[in-house]
């Protein structure tokens, strides 16, 4: 199953995601796996590397080992999903990519750039409106009042919410609610988009609404993104690559490059047929650890 579908890869037209840097990295926004990772900050480095990267919660032989000796980069502008069975430790991996936590062993790198981070539940605050929602991530960045609301009124015009910004949270549907939580991990201004299932709850339509709305904002930005989720189709409809992570301790089993042209369907015969190979590899993967 491995090798036809890289060389259909190989051999299909490209997509454009990879091309190009993404802009400027702010400064000011070191992070702890920086200092012994990339480098400058906007260096021309990946935009994320992990270099043998494990994580052992706890200690002793009660420690739990969620990732072992993983190694991996994205480049500037790449879009990369992260697929693997339940409790792999996916979100693990993003956790310590955005600081969160810190690796047991292991580099983490991302030469300064600014991280965004989005979650399955868009955690709004329900007493604010939605433009004071966005605004909140302005506020913490010390933008003045007058530019915080002209700037969240452009964001929510840019996740197609422009005439919501005076709306509470309950007012709006679940995708509604999951385009305000990426107009808020945009106000961030961050080069590097993590998100973790961001729309596991969301139905088919929806979904399939924001899948073209989050790569139209991807490639406007430029950003480099690394994206957890658990459906296989929508990690080809989206990514420039599909990395698969074996059972737990999650270790990098096979990297999948999906060139097909963008954009693309979730319910096109070409994501179908390389969506069924990727699936064939992790059920194998699934199989092999008997869960
Ligand atoms: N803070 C923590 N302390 C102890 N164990 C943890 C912690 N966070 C995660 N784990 C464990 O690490 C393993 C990996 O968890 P993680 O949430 O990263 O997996 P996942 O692949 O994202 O799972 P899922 O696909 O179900 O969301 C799991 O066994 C989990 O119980």
């Amino acid at each position: 199953m491995r090798t036809p579908l890289r060389e259909r890869a190989r051999n299909s037209r490209h997509g454009q995601g990879t091309e190009g840097a993404p802009g400027a990295s702010a400064p000011g926004t070191a992070r702890p796996g920086d200092a012994e990772g990339t480098g400058a900050v906007g260096d021309a480095g990946p935009a994320v590397r992990l270099d043998g990267v494990s994580k052992v919660y706890g200690q002793g032989r009660k420690g739990l080992h969620a990732l072992d000796d993983v190694t991996l980069s994205v480049a500037p502008g790449e879009f990369v999903c992260l697929l693997g069975a339940s409790g792999c430790g996916k979100s693990t991996l993003l956790s310590l990519v955005a600081g969160l936590d810190t690796p047991t062993a292991g580099r983490i790198g991302t030469g300064g750039r600014k991280i965004a981070m989005m979650f399955q539940e868009p955690a709004l605050f329900p007493w604010l409106t939605v433009s004071a929602n966005v605004e909140m991530a302005l506020r913490v960045q010390g933008v003045a009042s007058r530019e915080r609301r002209e700037r969240a009124a452009a964001l929510l015009e840019t996740v197609h919410l422009g005439g919501f910004g005076g709306k509470r949270p309950h007012e709006l549907s679940g995708g509604m609610r999951q385009r305000v939580s990426l107009a808020r991990a945009l106000a961030q201004d961050a080069d590097v988009l993590l998100m973790d299932e961001p729309f596991g709850a969301l139905d088919a339509m929806t979904r399939d609404l924001l899948h073209d709305e989050l790569e139209r904002i991807w490639r406007e930005r430029r950003l480099s993104v690394l994206f957890v989720t658990h459906n296989v189709r929508e990690a080809v409809r989206l990514g420039d690559r599909v990395v698969l992570l074996s059972s737990r301790p999650g270790r990098v089993v096979e990297d999948f490059p999906i060139t097909l042209e963008r954009p693309r369907r979730t319910d096109s015969a070409e994501v179908a047929e390389i969506a069924g190979a990727v699936t064939g590899r992790l059920r194998e993967e699934v199989m092999r650890h008997g869960r």
